[in-house]
């Protein structure tokens, strides 16, 4: 049994050799596993901190009543709760999902309700920056709505090296991702974005960042004054620009991730995930190639246009043009007194 902030032995052999510099260290030194942390261990580490469950949720009326029933039945229910709240934030959802989210004990915000004196946002990034605005913890959990079999563990999991460890400021879940129909065979196919473009974006520009197993994680967990001082890409560009920009706010030992066991989710079509790597290389790109024509943002609403191509059965070769957003919100604080911390690079 691992101490309360010993690493984990989670690799089934030894790192390789040829890691990027720092990466393997930082592995060794801040890589988790949820077994270590279980709900009583959590309740006595936890002592006054307050902590928030958000979940971003679009049209998930087929999960999110389960997770949030799952949270308040293992973690918020009896003398001395886990989770201080619940906060779904409806993402403009037309299929129930606020009423079921409701229903199961969550507190359902919608986007568009959080800081009107704005314009409008779309996207989880912006649902995500908005939850921000209503938590009240001095932690806020991240979780995606649409995880199947979803178990409290993710919660206690992504809580434990925080309440552990005060100088962690931000975990990120990571897991097996199965994913449907891949023929990698078990275990495998899950992260279509992450292997194909964000692993190689961090490992050609950032790759102190090399030993994240799962960089766009939509599990998570930080220090609300900490979250409140990095800006949000509104879209699916939120995962790497938050851990370029807490890599940069915090430095790299302030970061850790925790082996959450096995996810399983609803996957979006290939075009889909098109739009998404391309939210992910514009935050991903602002931040590490700033300059770079076409890159930084023009107006209050960025929109970048994305060419498709499909085969239209017996039509032949159809294009399209999809609009991408790719604005960000501004941080909800200053930069911290304590800037003069972020690391010399
Ligand atoms: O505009 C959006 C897009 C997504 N989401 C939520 O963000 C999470 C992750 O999104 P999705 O499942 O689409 O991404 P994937 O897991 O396929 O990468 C889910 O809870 C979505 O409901 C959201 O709140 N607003
Ligand atoms: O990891 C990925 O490649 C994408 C898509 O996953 P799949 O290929 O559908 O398993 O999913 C993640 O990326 C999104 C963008 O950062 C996050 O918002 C999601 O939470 C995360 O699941």
């Amino acid at each position: 049994m691992h101490g309360a902030t010993e690493p984990a032995d989670v690799l089934s052999r030894p790192l390789p050799d040829g890691l990027p510099p720092g990466a393997r260290d930082w592995f060794a030194r801040r890589t988790y596993t949820a077994r270590t942390w279980d709900e009583e261990r959590i309740r006595e580490l936890k002592g006054g901190t307050r902590v928030s469950v958000v979940l971003p949720a679009r049209d998930e009326s087929a999960t999110v009543g389960e997770i949030v029933s799952a949270i308040r039945g293992a973690l918020v229910s009896g003398p001395a709760p886990v989770v201080d709240e619940i906060i779904v934030i409806d993402s403009h959802s037309s299929d129930g999902t606020a009423r079921i989210a409701e229903k199961a004990g969550a507190l359902v915000v919608h986007q568009d309700d959080v800081r009107p004196d704005l314009p409008p946002g779309r996207g989880k990034g912006d649902a995500l920056w908005k939850s921000l605005a209503v938590a009240t913890g001095d932690v806020a959990v991240f979780l995606d709505a649409d995880v199947r079999d979803f178990t409290p563990r993710y919660v206690t999991g992504l809580l434990g090296p925080l309440l552990a460890d005060a100088r962690i400021a931000y975990v990120k879940g990571f897991y097996e991702r199965p994913a449907a129909r891949t023929a990698d065979g078990p275990g495998a196919g899950g992260g279509r974005v992450t292997e194909l473009v964000a692993r190689p974006l961090l490992n050609l520009l950032r790759p102190e960042l090399a030993g994240f197993v799962q960089p766009l994680a939509g599990e998570a967990a930080g220090r609300t004054d900490v979250l409140r001082r990095v800006p949000f890409a509104t879209g699916y560009g939120v995962e790497i620009g938050l851990l370029l920009d807490l890599f940069d706010l915090v430095g790299l030992d302030r970061l850790a991730q925790v082996d959450l066991g096995v996810r399983r989710h609803r996957h979006q079509s290939l075009a889909d995930l098109g739009a998404m790597a391309a939210q992910v290389h514009s935050a991903a790109l602002r931040r590490l190639a700033d300059g770079l024509p076409g890159i930084a943002p023009d107006g209050p609403d960025p929109v970048r246009h994305l060419v498709q191509y499909e085969h239209e059965d017996g039509a032949g070769l159809r294009a399209r043009v999809r609009e991408v957003p790719v604005a960000e919100r501004p941080p909800h604080l200053p930069a911290a007194a304590d800037a003069a911390e972020r690391p010399v690079r």
